[in-house]
């Protein structure tokens, strides 16, 4: 538990050397704990500020009098603030002697060292944000991508709060007939008809589908995906690699079994961040190493979202490729790269077996750089599945929130099957009541203390 009495402070910009570096202090005695440390030419006092206003002053370390730093003071007034209490932050210069010196002068004076996540939580405990929107805090920190950032910025702004809310009260409006049908069945109050209630809870249902429906495309662009290359020897797998990362950052050579060690690196592949893996050519081999090579590449197999099987057309879809055909299964999306084209244009992969011949695939020649391009279509393709919606609309993308509004569609699924069964209004109320109370893990109204901790516990210190 978070005690909302102290005064915390942390350092609130990354660590190392930066033009500029802020100590953030939060809490009643903010204003005090700086002042007591604050030197200005002009004779002007922290505590005296306007909020929205900034100072420039000294930091004074008082037990020898020695100015620490020139800075500047800005003054945050509660509620109008990030944590919602009064803030005053330290503008320093941006070196971590200096900013750890000015931090232990502030502690010094009587703050808290705040814990990971706790200015954010602060905003959330003291309402500015719900819970939906202090993740986004953290997913915007953490967006490896533009697309990613802007998922993070919708939710940041509250647009999935505001759906969440807005659900939560229609299901409180259905709730509360249901009550007046328990406790008043003969009352001349407002009943709803059966159908009308039916209506108003497929209309939910359906709203709650509808945002699941866009949420597989955030989730996307926040978690990114595992695209993993693989095919027999010398097919062409590290020089897909190079060419998506238009980098010379793996060997290739003319032998077979060039590639022994996995090699990861991320791309940015319009907006979706992708974690490309080139493995080692998958075959039986004596050369122990190789072995270990072919061994890692099978399990990188097993991690893929997508994988990237090359082929080459010279030799065509032989018993060796077939082998590693047999190690995917339905879970996994394989995009078919007939490489080599070059060699052998007439090749179309029609000696593929009947079963892989859905495969979506591109014919390529690594050799010609417009190719690499047809591949980051292609893959783009699989990835949306033809569905790309527009930017401003995606603001759900945690699988936690995922998992609370499908139980929520499925509660609600429930009520109606129950309405369906001609079932008693109270027996309704309860999966009603309980979509409700599902849908307000989302915005943090009906979670506990564990796995608050759980979720903040995740941010980095000075946010
Ligand atoms: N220097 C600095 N820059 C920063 C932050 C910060 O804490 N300090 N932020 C920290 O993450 C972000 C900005 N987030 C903020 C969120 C709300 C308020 C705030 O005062 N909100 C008031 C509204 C003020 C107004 O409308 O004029 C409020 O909600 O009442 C301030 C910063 C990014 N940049
Ligand atoms: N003609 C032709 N050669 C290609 C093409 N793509 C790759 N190569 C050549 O094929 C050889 C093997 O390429 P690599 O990228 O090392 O193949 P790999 O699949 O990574 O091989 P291993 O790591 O040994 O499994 C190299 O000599 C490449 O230059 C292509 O489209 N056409
Ligand atoms: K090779
Ligand atoms: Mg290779």
């Amino acid at each position: 538990m978070v005690n909302l009495e102290d005064t915390i402070a942390a350092i609130a910009t990354a660590p190392g050397e930066g033009g500029i570096g802020i100590i953030r202090v939060s809490g009643g005695e903010a204003k005090k704990i700086v002042d007591n440390l604050f030197v200005s030419p002009k004779g002007k006092k922290v505590i005296h500020m306007v909020p929205y206003q900034m100072l420039y002053g000294y930091i004074v370390d008082k037990t020898d009098g020695a100015m620490v730093d020139e800075v500047l003071v800005a003054f945050m007034q509660r509620p109008h603030s990030f944590t919602g209490e009064d803030v005053v932050e330290i503008h320093s210069h941006g070196g971590m002697v200096v900013l750890q010196k000015i931090l232990g002068l502030v502690l010094k004076e009587g703050a808290r060292l705040a814990e990971p996540g706790e200015f954010t939580k602060r905003a959330f405990i003291n309402g500015r944000i719900d819970l939906s929107q202090a993740e986004a805090v953290i997913d915007l920190i953490r967006a490896q991508t533009d697309a990613a950032a802007k998922v993070a910025a919708n939710q940041l702004q509250g647009k999935l709060k505001q759906h969440i809310m807005e659900i939560r009260q229609q299901l409180l409006q259905v709730l509360a007939y249901l009550e007046a049908e328990i406790d008043f069945p003969d009352e001349d109050i407002e009943h709803l008809t059966g159908i009308q209630l039916a209506n108003r809870l497929t209309q939910i249902r359906e709203r709650l589908n509808d945002l699941l429906a866009r949420s597989r495309q955030g989730k996307i662009l926040r978690e990114g995906i595992r695209v993993v290359i693989a095919g027999k020897p010398n097919v062409g797998k590290s020089s897909l690699l190079n060419a998506l990362l238009r980098d010379r950052r793996a060997i290739v050579t003319d032998i077979p079994g060039t590639t022994r060690d996995v090699i990861e690196e991320v791309l940015n592949l319009g907006g979706v961040p992708v974690r490309l893996v080139d493995t080692a050519g998958i075959r039986e081999t004596k050369d122990l190493v190789e072995q270990l090579g072919v061994e890692k590449s099978k399990e990188w197999l097993e991690k893929a979202d997508v994988v990237l099987f090359v082929i080459n057309s010279a030799t065509g879809f032989n018993i060796e490729d077939a082998e590693i055909a047999r190690l995917l299964s339905s879970r996994h999306q394989v995009l078919l790269i007939i490489n080599k084209q070059d060699l052998k244009p007439e090749y179309k992969g029609e000696d593929l077996p009947e079963e892989l011949q859905h495969w979506p695939r591109v014919y390529t020649s690594l050799l010609q750089e417009e190719d690499t391009r047809k591949v980051e279509q292609a893959l783009l393709d699989l990835i949306w599945q033809g569905k790309v919606v527009p930017s401003q609309e995606l603001f759900l993308s945690n699988q936690r929130h995922i998992s609370a509004l499908e139980k929520a569609a499925g509660q609600l699924e429930s009520a109606l099957a129950a309405y369906q069964a001609g079932m008693p209004a109270d027996y309704l109320s309860i999966d009603i009541r309980g979509a409700w109370e599902t849908l307000g893990e989302i915005s943090g109204e009906t979670v506990g203390e564990d796995l608050l901790d759980l979720i903040f516990s995740q941010f980095c210190i000075g946010k």
